[in-house]
């Protein structure tokens, strides 16, 4: 820990402290300007996602989509081309051994998760064996140093992580002596509060990778600082004017959600209560407007702006601003047009897209009806209805194009003057 203070001291002008409400953390020991990077760090392992959404393959090094081609060894992994295959080698020759070595009805199960966890194994025997280079910041010493919260856990998902090492020491076969399941259970456990979901500029996830220096900064819901990615690379940027000696916080999850959402993803997944400026406002007059506009109902009144709270009397919520009661019956009812017409549009959309643009039309026609005009539920139907909208212009695009150049060379047979 002595070695990675003095490279973030003098490298980042960052220093590692520990808060007895927080465990370890980052100040800074100079200002940052807002958009200046405060820390980048490569991952110490990183795997490509695979979600239901998203089944086509990636890159194992760049997460790009394009040109991939399998390792034909293995099988599993995907490259996008020779430069990304050559900078993997260290750690894949190793990988597409134990890989190789996994039967043909197995291989469903090298989930992301696993793949990470025996990433994470190799390359710890890779910097032990000085294959690759071992530095202040880059150390498998700094993996063991991440908090766990094992005694947290409830049991049916201790029993999980138990299984999920089981396979993991099945897939590396190594003797008992360099591996023992409890130790890999723990790093599971590390591993759910510690990772990062890679994303690319748009938001859109590609890949989850560890990055044990960036893990030590603490959350905050009104964050002084941003967690991007550039590629692989993870960069903390200032937000804000960040004088010298304040502790640099990033959120770990959605901002744009009530205090009780957000304390409750904070507490399943990362086993503490926030106590920023924002959460200990909880129950004040400003916090439950707040929470009332970004996840409750609009008023009855078109024309009304109002937020709307529970009626006293459980009737259902009462604008705020003109005192029209919404009935509950009418919110579930609506509640449940919303909810059917979202899983309609969400099977679209890996299908008929004109269908899931429709459908996602009238998602936002029942919530203009049902939520506060700022609602989030609201803002994301919109952002999926712009996201189909812009493929449809594209694809619409591309067919003219093709259109025209087709036509650009049928009218130049038709005007070449014949050889008879
Ligand atoms: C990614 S780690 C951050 C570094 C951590 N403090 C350490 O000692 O390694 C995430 C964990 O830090 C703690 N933590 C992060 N932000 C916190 C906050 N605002 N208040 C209390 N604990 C926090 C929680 O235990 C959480 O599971």
């Amino acid at each position: 820990m002595e070695e990675l203070q003095k490279a973030l001291n003098d490298g980042r002008s960052l220093t590692v402290s520990t808060l007895p409400d927080k465990g370890r953390c980052l100040f800074t020991s100079r200002h940052f300007s807002p958009g200046e990077v405060i820390i980048s760090q490569e991952p110490y392992v990183a795997v490509p996602n695979k979600n239901s959404n998203d089944s086509s393959s990636r890159c194992e090094w760049c997460f790009s989509t394009r040109n991939l081609k399998k390792c034909s060894a293995c099988q599993v992994v995907w490259y996008c081309g020779s430069t990304c295959q050559k900078t993997d080698w260290k750690l894949h020759r190793l990988e597409c051994k134990v890989l190789s070595k996994v039967e043909k009805g197995r291989i469903k199960s090298l989930t992301p998760s696993i793949r990470l966890m025996v990433k994470l194994y190799l390359r710890r025997k890779l910097q032990v064996e000085q294959v690759i280079a071992m530095t202040s910041t880059d150390n498998y010493g700094l993996v063991e140093a991440l908090v766990s919260h094992m005694s947290e856990i409830d049991e049916n998902q201790l029993v999980l992580y138990a299984q999920m090492a089981n396979l993991v020491s099945l897939i590396l076969q190594w003797p008992e002596a360099e591996i023992n399941i409890k130790d890999i259970a723990v790093n599971f456990s590390k591993l759910a509060c510690n990772a990062h979901t890679i994303c690319d500029a748009e938001l859109r996830p590609l890949a989850t990778g560890l990055y044990p220096v960036i893990s030590l900064i603490n959350h905050s819901c009104l964050p002084n600082s941003v967690l991007v990615f550039e590629g692989r690379l993870a960069v903390v940027r200032a937000v804000e004017h960040i004088p010298k000696g304040t502790e640099v916080l990033i959120s770990y999850i959605e901002t744009a959600a009530s205090t009780m959402t957000r304390q409750k993803a904070l507490k399943e997944q990362y086993f503490f209560t926030c106590t920023c400026p924002r959460c200990i406002k909880a129950g004040q007059y400003d916090d439950i407007k707040e929470s009332a506009i970004l996840e409750g109902y609009c008023c009855k009144d078109n024309s009304c702006s109002g937020f709307l709270l529970r009626d006293p009397e459980k009737r259902g919520f009462v604008c705020q601003e003109c005192g029209l009661l919404r009935e509950k019956e009418e919110i579930k009812d609506i509640e449940w047009e919303v909810k059917y017409l979202i899983e309609k549009a969400s099977m679209c959309s890996s299908g008929n897209k004109i269908d899931a643009s429709l459908t996602y039309k009238a998602v936002e026609k029942q919530q203009l009806e049902l939520c506060h005009p700022f609602s989030i539920n609201l803002m994301r139907t919109r952002e999926t209805l712009l996201k189909e909208y812009i493929r449809a212009y594209i694809l619409w695009l591309v067919c003219n194009i093709i259109l025209v150049e087709n036509l650009n060379g049928f009218l130049e047979r038709l005007m070449k003057p014949s050889s008879h």
